[in-house]
C-alpha cells in the first residue's frame, strides 16, 4: 500500500483529501516560501507548492506526498494571508463588486518523479458594506485563508458567481488531485 503523505497543515485540505483516503498522514513542511519568486500568480503558486512538496518528500523516501498552495489574484496582485486587521480590510475592499481569481498549485512526487498543475478559479462578490468588512475583519475567519475569506464560510453570503473548480477556492482541486495521484500507483 502506498505511503501518502499531505504536506500541509491545512484543516480544509485534511478534509477534502479526506473524501478520497482516510489512509494518509500529516507532514508539514519547513520550506521557506519568502525564497520563491515568480513571474505571474499561477507560477508562484506552483513553485510554492513544488516547494512544500520536495521539501517533505526528501525526508520521507518511498513515500508519495502531496504539496500545495493558495493564492488570491486581483488583476495581478497576488493577496496571502494578511497579516492584520487593516492588511484584511484592505484585501476585502479589494474583493468587493469585483472579479478575481483563485490560483491553487499542486504537486505530487515520490521522490524519483515529480509532477504539478494549477487550476484557477474566478469568483465575483457583490458589493460588502463597510459595516461588513469591520464586522468580518474583528472575526477570526480571514486570517488563515488566503484573500482574507473563507467561501466556505461567511464568504458564502457576498457570492455573485463561480467559473472553475469550488475546492480550488477552499484550497485543494480534489478532483485533479486524485487524478494526478493515479499516476503514482
Ligand atoms: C480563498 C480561500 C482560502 N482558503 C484557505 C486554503 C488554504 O488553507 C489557505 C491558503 O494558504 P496556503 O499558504 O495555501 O496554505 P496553508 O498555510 O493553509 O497550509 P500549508 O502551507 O501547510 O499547505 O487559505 C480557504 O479555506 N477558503 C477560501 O475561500
Amino acid at each position: 500500500m502506498m505511503n501518502l503523505i499531505l504536506a500541509s497543515g491545512s484543516p480544509r485540505r485534511r478534509e477534502l483529501l479526506s473524501l478520497y483516503t482516510t489512509n494518509f498522514t500529516v507532514c508539514v513542511s519547513d520550506f521557506d516560501e519568502s525564497t520563491v519568486q515568480a513571474a505571474t500568480p499561477a507560477h508562484l503558486v506552483e513553485q510554492l507548492a513544488r516547494g512544500k512538496c520536495l521539501a517533505v518528500s526528501a525526508q520521507h523516501p518511498g513515500a508519495v506526498v502531496i504539496g500545495c498552495d493558495t493564492v488570491v489574484d486581483v488583476n495581478g496582485e497576488v493577496f496571502g494571508k494578511p497579516h492584520s486587521e487593516e492588511d484584511a480590510k484592505r484585501m476585502l475592499r479589494a474583493l468587493s463588486g469585483a472579479t478575481h481569481e483563485v490560483h491553487t498549485g499542486v504537486c505530487i512526487s515520490d521522490g524519483a518523479r515529480t509532477e504539478s498543475f494549477v487550476d484557477s478559479c474566478r469568483v465575483t462578490f457583490f458589493p460588502l458594506g463597510e459595516e461588513e468588512i469591520d464586522f468580518y475583519a474583528s472575526t477570526a475567519e480571514p486570517y488563515d485563508k488566503a484573500g482574507a475569506y473563507a467561501i466556505q464560510g461567511r464568504a458564502a453570503l457576498w457570492l455573485d458567481r463561480i467559473e472553475g473548480d469550488y475546492y480550488t477556492i477552499m484550497g485543494l482541486p480534489v478532483s485533479r488531485t486524485v487524478q494526478l495521484l493515479a499516476h503514482f500507483v
